[in-house]
């Protein structure tokens, strides 16, 4: 068994993107299979190197490995050997049309009430014309001459599939340059390499139904592939992601701090029929399963990501952490304060918070209270318990208890609202820190 997931280098990789390597590299993991990846660039005008790269280093950030990698543009001479094949069957047609002639015709048809489809004008042409045409200058570019009827296979997340051949135009596989497109050598690629399982997004149904007829026609045993289409993911305003846009691509989303666990535990479940949780690879490749994928398109929410991370932060022993930490950071400051922050960057902030100089805000009022709180801290050394009992000495001498007593303390010794339990953060920002703000806040 052999997977492949297989993106073109033109932008950025997106969530959507990323939701489909994460299925393939799961899949693969559950089954014990191998894993390919392949960069498709064999539009040269759009694909570049950088973003071949790019790929590489979100894929890698994402926790996802790969057994063999290779570019189309490294196995021209394959796909050339398959349009050799495929003229030698006539199956490959040269056409000569120019965009215009082909925009006026369908023009005709959409009039004349009939589909768009291209009419096969070119399969009528006589040798001798051809060569008319070719001496008069013109290079042709080819086209695969689709069989009638339709392909049919079953789909692991669409269901029973079909494709009518005969409601699609027969599809340019060779530019007038001569250079192939996807199509074709996507197909080559997938029957010389091994691939047995496709998995890819909704976008590529049409698609392949073309492929499995191309496939056929390079001599391919029916059903030689396995298919799952899972539905494109939207963004949370219900629009299509675009790797042109940059948008919600992974590059961004690393940059803003969203941890790739929080990332693929996120994907791996988003429009399925399993709660999403925080969990390492291996456990998430065990659960994965392609009927638990809705048919429906799933929105990605930003908001739910964010609940992810806070969930891995949560659950992140301090060795994964700490070459990431501020010098100096212990265990006990990490686990005080990973139940309590969103993003890793948050961190930071705790530890100015704890360990260095902060200006509390002025909190009219409350200077008489901060003043006694300050003269009622317990004696050193200071540990976890320290806490309690000095805000039960506070109660008994200010009459105040829940909101009223704990509030302003929390302000004074944070400068935040919420965060993490003071009983814990108390010993770290230490009694010259707790008294110097309780009286700078008073
Ligand atoms: N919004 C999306 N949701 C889920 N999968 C997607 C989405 N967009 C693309 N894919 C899938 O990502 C994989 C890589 O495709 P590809 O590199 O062609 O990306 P693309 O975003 O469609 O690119 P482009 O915007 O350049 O056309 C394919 O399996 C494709 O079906």
């Amino acid at each position: 068994m052999k997977l492949r997931f297989a993106p073109s280098p033109t932008g950025m990789l997106h969530v959507g993107n990323a939701r489909q390597a994460i299925a393939n590299a799961l899949f693969a993991r559950h089954h014990k299979a191998a894993f390919q990846l392949r960069i498709d660039d064999t539009d040269t005008g759009r694909s570049k190197e950088a973003y071949a790269d790019a790929i590489c280093t979100d894929l890698e950030w994402l926790g996802i490995h790969w057994d063999e990698t290779f570019r189309q543009t490294e196995r021209l001479e394959r796909y050339a050997l398959a349009i050799q094949a495929l003229k030698r069957t006539g199956r490959l047609y040269p056409c000569f049309e120019s965009e215009q002639e082909l925009a006026q015709k369908r023009e005709l048809r959409i009039k004349q009430r009939k589909p768009p489809l291209y009419d096969r004008a070119m399969l009528k042409m006589t040798p001798e014309q051809r060569a008319q045409a070719e001496a008069n200058g013109k290079v042709p570019y080819w086209r695969f001459r689709l069989s009638d009827g339709s392909k049919n296979w079953i789909d692991a997340v669409m269901g029973q599939c079909s494709v009518k051949l005969t409601a699609i135009s027969d599809p340019v596989l060779v530019r007038a340059d001569g250079t192939v497109l996807y199509t074709l050598a996507s197909v080559v690629d997938d029957m010389e390499t091994g691939i047995t399982n496709i998995i890819r997004g909704e976008d590529h149904v049409t698609n392949t139904g073309v492929q499995l007829d191309i496939a056929e026609a390079l001599g391919a045993v029916p059903n030689r592939f396995a298919f799952a289409h899972l539905p494109l993911l939207l963004d949370e305003g219900g629009g299509k992601l675009s790797k042109r846009f940059d948008a919600l691509s992974l590059k961004t989303l690393r940059q803003d701090g969203i941890e790739a666990k929080a990332l693929v535990s996120y994907l791996a479940r988003l429009g399925s029929s399993d709660d999403p949780e925080p969990l390492d690879f291996d456990p998430l490749a065990q659960s994965f399963d392609l009927s638990h994928i809705s048919k429906s398109s799933a929105r990605f929410d930003m908001r739910q990501l964010l609940a992810m991370n806070r969930r891995v932060l949560a659950s992140t022993p301090f060795s994964e952490v700490q070459n990431r930490m501020p010098p100096g950071t212990t265990e006990a400051f990490w686990l005080a304060i990973r139940g309590n922050i969103e993003l890793f960057s948050e961190a930071a902030h705790w530890w100015t918070i704890t360990h260095d100089d902060i200006v509390p805000p002025v909190q009219d009022g409350e200077a008489e209270f901060l003043t006694r709180a300050a003269a009622l801290l317990p004696p050193e050394p200071w540990s976890e318990t320290t806490w309690k009992d000095w805000t039960a000495a506070l109660k008994a001498d200010s009459g105040r208890s829940g909101k009223t007593l704990f509030h302003p303390l929390r302000l004074a010794l944070t400068g935040e609202e919420q965060g993490p339990e003071l009983r814990d953060l108390l010993p770290m920002i230490g009694p010259d820190r707790t008294r110097a703000r309780l009286l700078a806040g008073s």
